[in-house]
C-alpha cells in the first residue's frame, strides 16, 4: 500500500485517495477492512506479484505481450542476419521492461542511465521500433518523443505550462513542432518502482482504449521522468468548470450533452472495447472537454481490466476519490461495472446540482440529494445558477438516471447500455426489449454478499455517514 500527496491544481475536496489518506494518518483502521495481517510494505509487494502473474491486469497483459515480443524479435533475428537500425532502440525498450519486471521492489532509479530505452526523434511514426510498440499496446500508432521533445513543447516544463496537478501526476500545456496542442502527463509523485508500475499501468489501458469519449493518447515519453503524451483538451475538466468562476459555460444543453457522452464512453469501456475496463475513479476532475465541450473520460491509472468470466474483482488496496466510492467497494473491495456505474451516478448529481461530490464541509451531495430524489423534489435539486433555463424533460431522465445509478444495491443499478437508454428518454424501448431479448438481470456477488448481511436502506445510510465521520475525525 501506497501513500500519496494529492493537491490538485483546481481546488477540489474530492480527491483520489488511497486508503490511508482516507481516513488520514488511521491506515491501520481501514486496511483491516480488506487485509488485516500484513504490513504495508508485503502489501503491495504481494499486490504487484498478482499483478504481474495475472495476465488480466494490465501488468500482466503487458508481460504477456513481452513474452510475445521476445518470441517474436527472436524469430526475426532468425530469419535475418541484417540487423535493421532501429535494433538498438527497440532492445532498449526490451531492456527496461526485463529490469521493471526484475526490479520491481528494487530502486530502477539506481540503474545506469543506459537501461533506459534510448528514445527515437518523435517523428520516427513508422520506425520499426514503434511498430513493435504499436503491437505491444494493441497495433496503435504510438509516438516515441525524446525528453529534449518534450521540454521544446512544454517550455522546458514552465509553471505558465502547468494546467493541473493530480495525486501522481502534473500535467503540462505543450506545442509540437507541427502545432498540434499536447498535454503532457508527467509522473512526478511516488518511488521510482512506483512510478513506473503507475506509467506501465495507465499506458496498458489507455493504448487500448479509442472512442471519441475517451483521452487521447500521442505517445509517450520514458526518458527522466515517465511522461504520457494527449491530446489537449482546450477547457480542461468538467469539475474546474462545473465547481470553479466559469461555471456560466455550462448552460444545461452543453451539461446534457456531456453527460451523454460520458455515458456513451463508459458503456465503450465497458461493453465495447477489446477488453473489459473497469475505470475505477470516474469523477468531474477526470472528464475533459473539448473546445466543443465533447467530455472525455481521462486518467485510467486506476483502471481494470475484468476476464470475461469474472462476475467482480476483489481488491485489498483501497484507492479512489471519496465521495464516488459504491457502498460494497468501500465496504468489501469489490470491483466490477457497477461501481463505475454508482460514480457516474454521482457525476450526473453534480451535473444537475452544480455542488461536488464532497463539499467544504465534508457533506456528500449523495446524502444531500437522496430525500430530494425520494420526494421527487426535481426543482430543489437544480443547480440555481441554471435558472429556469433547462430542458425538463431531458432534467427529467438524468434525475431518474442518476437515482438509479446510486442505488445502494448493485444489482438494481442499470448497466451502462441501460444507462444510455434511459438517459436519451427512450426508456419505454428497454422495457419492451428487456423481457424479450435483453440480457436477464443476473445475481452479482456482491448482490448475494449484500443480501446475505441484510443490506439495507439505513444501513447503507449509516455506512455513509460512518465513512464521512472516519474521514472527518482524521
Ligand atoms: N489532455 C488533457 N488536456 C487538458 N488538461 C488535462 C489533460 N490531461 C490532464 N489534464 C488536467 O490535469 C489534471 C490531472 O490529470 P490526471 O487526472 O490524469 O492526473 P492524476 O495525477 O492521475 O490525477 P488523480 O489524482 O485524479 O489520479 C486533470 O484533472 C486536468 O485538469
Amino acid at each position: 500500500m501506497h501513500f500519496r500527496d494529492h493537491k490538485k491544481s483546481h481546488a477540489s475536496n474530492s480527491q483520489r485517495l488511497s486508503i490511508g489518506e482516507a481516513f488520514n494518518h488511521k491506515p491501520k483502521r481501514l486496511s483491516s477492512l480488506f487485509a488485516s495481517s500484513s504490513s504495508a510494505h508485503d502489501l503491495r509487494h504481494l499486490e504487484l506479484e498478482k499483478e504481474k502473474e495475472d495476465t488480466t491486469s494490465p501488468r500482466g497483459v503487458l508481460e504477456a505481450f513481452m513474452k510475445e515480443f521476445d518470441s517474436h524479435h527472436q524469430s526475426e533475428s532468425h530469419e535475418s542476419e541484417v540487423s535493421c537500425p532501429s535494433t538498438s532502440a527497440r532492445s532498449h525498450w526490451t531492456k527496461f521492461f526485463k529490469l521493471w519486471k526484475k526490479k520491481s521492489f528494487k530502486r530502477l532509479g539506481s540503474l545506469p542511465p543506459l537501461s533506459v530505452p534510448k528514445i527515437p526523434k518523435w517523428k520516427s511514426r513508422s520506425s520499426r521500433e514503434n511498430q513493435a510498440l504499436c503491437k505491444l499496446y494493441n497495433f496503435r500508432s504510438l509516438v516515441t518523443f525524446s525528453l529534449s521533445d518534450i521540454r521544446h513543447a512544454t517550455n522546458n516544463f514552465s509553471n505558465e505550462n502547468l494546467i493541473g496537478r493530480g495525486g501522481f501526476a502534473e500535467v503540462y500545456k505543450g506545442c509540437l513542432p507541427d502545432g498540434q496542442l499536447i498535454a503532457v502527463k508527467k509522473l512526478s509523485k511516488g518511488t521510482t518502482d512506483e512510478k513506473t508500475a503507475g506509467f506501465l499501468s495507465e499506458l496498458g489501458v489507455i493504448a487500448h482504449v479509442h472512442h471519441p469519449n475517451t483521452a487521447k493518447l500521442i505517445g509517450c515519453c520514458v526518458e527522466g521522468e515517465m511522461q504520457l503524451v494527449f491530446e489537449l483538451s482546450p477547457l480542461g475538466s468538467l469539475g474546474s468548470l462545473l465547481h470553479g468562476s466559469d461555471k456560466n459555460k455550462l448552460n444545461w444543453s452543453r451539461r446534457y450533452k456531456i453527460a451523454l457522452g460520458i455515458a456513451d464512453g463508459l458503456l465503450y469501456l465497458h461493453e465495447s472495447c477489446h477488453r473489459r475496463i473497469i475505470h475505477r475513479d470516474i469523477k468531474s476532475e477526470n472528464i475533459l472537454l473539448t473546445d466543443n465541450f465533447d467530455p472525455q473520460i481521462c486518467d485510467f491509472g486506476l483502471a481494470k481490466w475484468l476476464p470475461e468470466q469474472w462476475t467482480h474483482h476483489n481488491v485489498s488496496k483501497f484507492e479512489g476519490t471519496f465521495g464516488y466510492f459504491a457502498p460494497e467497494y468501500f465496504m468489501h473491495g469489490i470491483v466490477d461495472e457497477k461501481t463505475d456505474v454508482y460514480s457516474f451516478g454521482v457525476l450526473l448529481l453534480e451535473i444537475i446540482t452544480g455542488h461536488p461530490a464532497v463539499n467544504d464541509f465534508q457533506q456528500s451531495v449523495v446524502l444531500w440529494a437522496k430525500p430530494l430524489l425520494d420526494a421527487n423534489h426535481i426543482k430543489d435539486l437544480i443547480d440555481p445558477s441554471l435558472g429556469d433555463n433547462y430542458d425538463r424533460e431531458q432534467v427529467g431522465c438524468v434525475v431518474v438516471t442518476a437515482s438509479l445509478c446510486i442505488d445502494q444495491s448493485p444489482i438494481l443499478r442499470p448497466r451502462m447500455s441501460q444507462v444510455v437508454t434511459l438517459l436519451r428518454g427512450e426508456d419505454h424501448v428497454l422495457r419492451s426489449t428487456k423481457a424479450s431479448r435483453g440480457r436477464p438481470l443476473q445475481r452479482t456477488y456482491s448482490q448475494e454478499l449484500l443480501d446475505a448481511q441484510e443490506y439495507n436502506s439505513t444501513k447503507y445510510l449509516r455506512d455513509l455517514k460512518r465513512h464521512e465521520q472516519l474521514a472527518l475525525a482524521a
